[in-house]
């Protein structure tokens, strides 16, 4: 018995519709999205998503260290049966993938979050709606059915709006709460710099707290009198570098499931996570968009692993583009990965059937490549999988 769809499917289906002539609407491969949305974008938006930290130097490194490592296909193994599923913080997921939360959508398409949302809905794939988003929760979670729905907590310095957050998450379905601790502050990122572009302060990716009643608190005048100001209120409060490892007692008080701190990279502050009762880490450096000259992501999962993987979920995001990226993060020992950019860029190009383009090809290409290397699931990978490349 399967639980999960057979998701190389989608290459027969490719395949059939062009019996009649017709191609995907986008590549097939994924790394040829962000240019095509340049094209078809402009700049502005295009340049807030793809840019990162520094002069880049992280998100490369983050594609080197995938790239760095190979894959050691083993041969007669029986695979003609293969079911992608695994069980990530006590659920079943159809596959070892979410949508890592990604603010401010609407910049790339009208519909924003909630385009993306009902795409990964309709796949089964958890989405993790950031807190910055352009649409408020309860609308998102709305149009996600029964659709699993992680909330990404950026973690205020107000404790009222933190818990309000925390309440509104609660009553609108959001099961797991990921804690994003790698951005108390937006970096040094040049290409938004030298654009003078920052979407949040033209309002947008602002929708939860413009709509939450303690934040709203917390002005002078309504938000429709005096805009700049809300904005303002907002740009002081989204994040609080003062915040130490004790202070996650107060959300472990506030959420009853399960917590997930993003952005761990060190094997001590995975420890750290694992003492404050947290349940899972995200090894990630942000897509490379927070500390420039920052360990690759991919670099920094085998010593999180070591040290928390019997006592933590761990997941894993930052440079994951193809199926055998995801292969090798879960040959490093990840229990699922996150995927950021590429969906954003499938849902400037077509909406929510960008989105769901993006989960397909990632995962027949993951389903494709666990096949023709000698596994039927997630589940027999180990380390051994991969060789890495000196140079
Ligand atoms: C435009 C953009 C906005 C993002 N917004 C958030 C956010 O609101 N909260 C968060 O935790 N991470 C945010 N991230 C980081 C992603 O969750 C994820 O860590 C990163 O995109 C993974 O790297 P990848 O883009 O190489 O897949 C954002 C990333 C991008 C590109
Ligand atoms: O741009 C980002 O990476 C990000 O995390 C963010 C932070 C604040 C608002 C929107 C997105």
């Amino acid at each position: 018995m399967t639980t999960s769809p057979n998701w190389a499917d989608f290459q027969y289906e490719i395949y059939l519709n062009g019996m009649t002539g017709a191609v995907p609407r986008l590549p097939t491969d994924l790394t040829r999205l962000e240019e095509l949305t340049e094209q078809r974008l402009g700049p502005g938006p295009v340049g807030y998503v793809a840019g990162s930290a520094g002069n880049g130097s992280t998100a490369r490194a983050n594609r080197e260290a995938l790239d760095r490592r190979r894959i050691v296909p083993r041969m007669l193994r029986d695979v003609h049966e293969r079911d992608l599923s695994v069980e990530v913080l006590g659920h079943r997921l159809p596959a070892p993938l979410a949508l890592a939360p990604v603010g401010v959508l609407s910049i790339m398409h009208p519909e924003g979050e909630s385009a993306a949302a009902r795409a990964a809905a309709a796949r089964g794939v958890p989405y993790i709606l950031s807190s910055a988003s352009s649409t408020p929760m309860e609308q998102v979670a709305k149009e996600m059915g029964d659709g699993q729905r992680w909330f990404q907590l950026y973690w205020a310095k107000d404790r009222d709006v933190t818990k309000s957050f925390l309440d509104r998450a609660k009553a609108s379905g959001f099961t797991a709460l990921v804690v994003t601790l790698d951005t108390p502050l937006l970096a040094w990122r040049p290409r938004d710099l030298d654009q003078a572009y920052l979407p949040f302060l033209h309002g947008v990716g602002t929708a939860n707290y413009f709509s939450d009643p303690a934040f709203l608190a917390g002005l002078a005048k309504p938000v429709h009198e005096d805009p700049n100001a809300a904005v303002m209120h907002f740009v002081g409060m989204f994040a609080d570098p003062a915040k130490t490892w004790p202070d996650l007692a107060f959300l472990r008080e506030n959420w009853d499931g399960p917590i997930v701190l993003k952005g761990i990279l060190h094997p001590d502050d995975a420890r750290r996570a694992a003492d404050a009762g947290m349940d899972g880490v995200v090894v990630s450096n942000h897509g490379g968009r927070q500390v420039a000259g920052s360990v690759a992501a991919a670099d920094a999962l085998p010593r999180v692993v070591e040290a928390v993987g019997d006592r933590l979920t761990v997941l894993f995001d930052s440079g994951i583009r193809t199926g055998d990226d995801i292969f090798k993060a879960l040959a490093l020992g990840a229990e699922a990965v996150l995927v950021g950019r590429p969906y954003a860029y499938g849902l400037g190009l077509d909406g929510q059937a960008g989105v769901d383009h993006v989960i397909r090809c990632l995962l027949a290409e993951l389903d494709l490549t666990l096949a023709l290397s000698g596994h039927a699931g997630p589940g027999t990978l180990t380390p051994d999988d991969l060789i890495e490349e000196t140079a």
